[in-house]
């Protein structure tokens, strides 16, 4: 069908409003955390594979690390494991580790995989198992428990935090039309298994490939502030502010720390956006009209 000569030319606009972005962006490596919404709504699932696949297109260099708490819930449930949380980790004992890694390393992982292939791209899912390309140590959190005067450190089990990341693999596919999925699973030096909040792996990958840009897709417009404005951009003293009153809490609380982390190691911004947007990546990346919370270490990083 022909367009009117008004809407042609809107679209010519949109499109020529993303080629200062396009020309900034190419050769420069974006981390997508992929999660929520978008990842469990069939549109939403190939509007998001879409976006990947053409920013690998334009010169892109996409990778993207997955969640998949509330498919890891679902299954713990067919199989009557309850699910325990401490400070937004999931306790995970040696059966829950199994699960975590058949549902985040095989089904939601080959999931994806198969999404971005749909959508004409060629993408391979990894966990950090792989050429252990994740190294993790344990973790234990802080937490006070009811009737404590004081938090203390507890076990929560298999899981882990991320202590160093071998970029090599990652290095090969950038110089391949391969694009990266990775589920956030890592390894220590003896072989054992670490089930890692899949926010810290985003952070720390971008971290170690120098990313351009970190981007958190979630559920919500933004980090919000009491009266549920979303806060646009955002700096570490107002952060530490919002989290001293309460204002940020919950799984806003490992986004919020990985992105800060991670643009002060030198990653240029790190974003949480709308993840129930359709082609929310792509309207950030290559567009004037992306929409989330914006952290960066530079006041003009969009
Ligand atoms: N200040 C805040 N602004 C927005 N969301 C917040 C804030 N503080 C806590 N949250 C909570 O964090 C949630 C996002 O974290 P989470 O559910 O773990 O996301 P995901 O599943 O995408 O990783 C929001 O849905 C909200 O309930
Ligand atoms: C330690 C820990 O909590 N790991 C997470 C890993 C998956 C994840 O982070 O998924 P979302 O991004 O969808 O929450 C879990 O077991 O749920």
């Amino acid at each position: 069908m022909a367009l009117s000569r008004e809407s042609a030319f809107d679209v010519a606009t949109v499109l020529s409003e993303s080629l200062p972005y396009i020309q900034r962006y190419a050769g420069k490596t974006i981390v997508i955390k992929y999660g929520g919404n978008a990842m469990t709504d069939e549109s939403l699932q190939a509007s998001f594979a879409r976006d990947i696949v053409l920013m690998k297109a334009v010169g892109i260099n996409p990778i993207v690390v997955h969640g998949g708490g509330p498919q890891i819930g679902d299954m713990l449930t067919k199989l009557n494991i309850e699910s325990n949380f401490i400070n937004g980790m999931r306790v995970t004992d040696t059966a829950t580790m199994d699960v975590v890694e058949m549902v985040l390393g095989g089904q939601v992982n080959k999931e994806i995989v198969n999404l971005i292939c749909e959508a004409g791209g060629k993408a391979i899912g990894i966990t950090g198992k792989d050429s252990r390309f994740i190294k993790a140590k344990k973790l234990f959190v802080k937490h006070q428990a009811e009737g404590m005067n004081a938090p203390e450190q507890v076990d929560i089990g298999h899981v882990g935090e991320v202590s160093h990341i071998d970029t090599s693999i990652l290095k090969v596919l950038e110089n391949s039309d391969l694009i990266p999925v990775i589920a956030p699973i890592g390894v220590d030096d003896e072989g054992h298994s670490y089930n890692i909040n899949a926010d810290l792996v985003a952070g720390k990958v971008a971290e170690a490939v120098g990313a351009e840009k970190l981007m958190l897709l979630t559920n919500i417009s933004g980090v919000q502030d009491k009266s549920g404005k979303v806060l646009t951009g955002l700096s570490t003293a107002q952060v530490d502010a919002l989290i001293a009153d309460g204002t940020i809490y919950g799984g806003m609380l490992p986004k919020i720390s990985c992105a800060l982390s991670a643009v002060n190691a030198g990653v240029t911004s790190a974003i949480i956006i709308d993840g129930r947007v359709p082609h929310a990546t792509l309207l950030e990346i290559l567009t004037d009209k992306g929409v989330g919370t914006l952290i960066s270490n530079t006041p003009a990083a969009k």
